[in-house]
């Protein structure tokens, strides 16, 4: 079978950056999404550069004190002199240090917020199939923690490395100039401890793309355990249920565990080899003394600031034990903002009519294949249903028309104009959408419903709530528009939920609704008001219906009956009962079930 699947392609990129790190990819970020941060960063690592060498003014005031007790010339003045220099120094060094790492802080942070802000933006722009087999957790973990990742390289990373990293040099250079054999003798063991630091990040982002998988799987788990704690309580699942949550947490934390392995021996080295240098300074020193290359003054001068000015290089240590997760961090982060977004013309299209035609369209998810050449028409001002048998693909032929996937073969034209040629910004306006499973964000009602239309005042805002029959029942409530839904709008009952998404709808006033009839309502009352709210819906509207209640769409100028995502007829309803295919046995079922409900509610009150 041919597979037709839009998004599969679009999640190659992504998985092959979850394989190794690219060490450069944080760099490339703040390249390009660091406006307002560079100047900063520049600042700050001049700042620190500065704080490093003013904290090694003490130092050198001591050797310059020894020198005076070998030469005999000390003195109180001197003593004192020199203690207040330090004292300064330290001050001073003390506030740049701050000042760098303030400004570092507010560097990171203005990264990180760009990084979120541009990872929704183009999250909302890519292709459903995107989104397809990714868990929500994961999702999460890309906006929330992963630009976190940045902060230790962009507020301490590059601020301190840099400042070790000049001083460093800078003071080699001093070395040398003093005296070139003991410098060698300083920084031999420098180089080494590099090496082995490289060798350390080698290792550790070789379980990286391992353990990125496991720490996102862990994420997903929580998250589903947590969304899914109405159904593990009613089956009393809870040992089994956490389950896979114990497992991802083992498994997290061995994958940890083993990174840690790896790495520490390596890191500890790095840290014993960079502060032993006065190991090789003092045998060195005392051997060149003896043979009369150097005097006394020289190797003190070594011992004391030879022996302590590679320790601001120890900063750089929890920079590179981290940096296989910044990088990783960095490489997703980058991925992902790689993606190519869904094609949009961008095109203001004018259009003769706004009559929907499917021609011979084929789609399929990532798995399977679901349309196998669809074909009808929705004529612009008229109600079209789709109806047929559960997993036919109504859904998936509604979904497809405002663009949440794109047709695998065939194609959808609007206006005799292909939707995918006309810009998504005209597509979007054209089109209101009512879901099956209405989402409803935290927020007030009235947040929700203006989601329709940002600007709508209160006048229109109760106008679409009363024509979606729902301002009566949210006035009841204590705060009215201001009550503020949970997540998802879960305090509303199913059929409050959807008419809020109707009323949403008729608040954005497009001139095409795709309508994705929710398969039941609690109570007969709701489920009258919601007819009455598409009733209004529909008025002056295209409207195209995904149906589950046929007795909504008897009087649809148009019938599209799908079955194992093929057009099985098409049709007025007499016509198609008449006919006694696919529609009528539909139609014949689905009024025997509702027989049988009336006759329970009749029922009801004699039990
Ligand atoms: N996001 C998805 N990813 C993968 N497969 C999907 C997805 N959505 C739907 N399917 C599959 O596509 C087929 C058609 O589903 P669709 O929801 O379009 O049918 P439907 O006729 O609307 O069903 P129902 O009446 O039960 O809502 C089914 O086999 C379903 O399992």
């Amino acid at each position: 079978m041919v597979a037709l699947a839009e998004g599969s392609n679009d999640a190659e990129p992504e998985r092959n950056a979850e394989e190794r790190p690219d060490f450069f990819a944080s760099l490339k970020l703040l390249l390009r999404y660091g406006d307002g941060t560079r100047h900063l960063l520049v600042v700050a690592a001049l700042l620190a550069t500065l704080a490093v060498v003013l904290e090694l003014v003490p130092v050198w005031m001591v050797w310059r004190l020894v020198v005076a007790l070998i030469d005999g010339t000390t003195g109180p003045g001197l003593f004192v002199s020199h203690a207040l220099i330090s004292l300064v120094a330290v001050v001073a060094g003390t506030a740049l240090m701050g000042i760098a790492m303030g400004m570092s802080h507010v560097a990171a942070f203005r990264l990180i917020h760009a990084l979120r802000i541009a990872l929704a933006r183009h999250l909302a722009r890519l292709p459903m199939g995107w989104f397809a087999g990714r868990r929500s957790g994961r999702a999460k973990k890309l906006i929330v923690d992963e630009p976190e990742r940045l902060e230790a390289l962009v507020a301490h990373g590059l601020p301190e490395g840099i400042s070790g990293l000049a001083t460093w040099i800078a003071v080699t250079i001093w070395l040398f100039v003093v005296d070139w054999r003991m410098a060698i003798a300083s920084i031999i063991l420098t180089p080494l401890a590099f090496a082995l630091m490289v060798i350390a990040m080698g290792r550790s982002s070789s379980l990286i793309g391992q353990y990125q998988k496991l720490s996102e799987r862990l994420n997903g788990a929580v998250v589903e355990y947590l969304a899914g704690m109405a159904v593990v309580k009613i089956f009393n699942r809870t040992g089994e249920s956490l389950s896979e949550t114990v497992r991802a947490v083992r498994d997290y934390t061995d994958i940890e565990t083993r990174m840690a392995r790896q790495f520490v021996p390596l890191g500890a080295l790095f840290y014993t080899l960079v502060v032993a240098n006065i190991t090789i300074i003092l045998p060195a020193g005392m051997g060149m003394m003896a043979m009369g290359w150097i005097d006394l003054p020289t190797l003190a001068f070594f011992v004391i600031l030879g022996a302590n000015y590679s320790q601001p290089l120890l900063k750089l240590f929890n920079l590179f034990h981290n940096m296989a997760h910044i990088s990783m961090a960095s490489t997703l982060i980058d991925s992902v903002l790689e993606t190519p977004e869904q094609p949009d013309t961008g095109a203001r299209t004018p259009l003769k009519n706004r009559d929907i035609v499917f021609e011979n369209v084929r789609f399929g998810y990532a798995d399977h294949d679901v349309l196998h050449g669809i074909g009808f028409t929705a004529r612009d001002g008229e109600l079209t249903a789709l109806v047929g048998p559960s997993g036919s693909g109504k859904s998936t032929v509604a979904g497809l028309i405002p663009r949440l996937h794109d047709v695998g073969a065939g194609r959808i034209t609007m206006g005799g104009v292909d939707i995918r040629e006309i810009g998504l910004e005209q597509l979007m306006g054209d089109i209101a959408f009512v879901f099956q499973d209405t989402f409803l964000f935290t927020g007030t009602i009235a947040e929700n419903i203006r989601f329709g239309k940002a600007q709508a005042d209160e006048e229109e805002l109760h106008a679409a709530a009363r024509a979606a029959r729902a301002h009566d029942f949210i006035t009841a409530l204590p705060e009215g528009y201001e009550t503020r839904l949970r997540e998802g709008g879960a305090s509303l009952s199913g059929g409050e939920r959807q008419r809020i998404a109707i009323a949403r709808a008729i608040l954005k006033d497009a001139p095409i609704i795709v309508l994705d009839e929710a398969t039941a309502f609690a109570d007969p009352d709701s489920e009258a008001a919601i007819q009455e709210a598409l009733n209004e819906l529909s008025r002056g509207r295209m409207l195209i219906v995904v149906a589950h209640r046929l007795h909504t769409i008897m009087n649809a100028d148009r019938i599209v009956v799908l079955d194992e995502g093929r057009v099985a007829e098409t049709g007025k309803h007499e016509t198609l009962i008449a006919e006694g295919g696919l529609y009528a046995r539909l139609w014949a079922d689905y009024t025997a079930a509702q027989a049988i409900s009336l006759r329970d509610r009749e029922q009801e009150p004699a039990q």
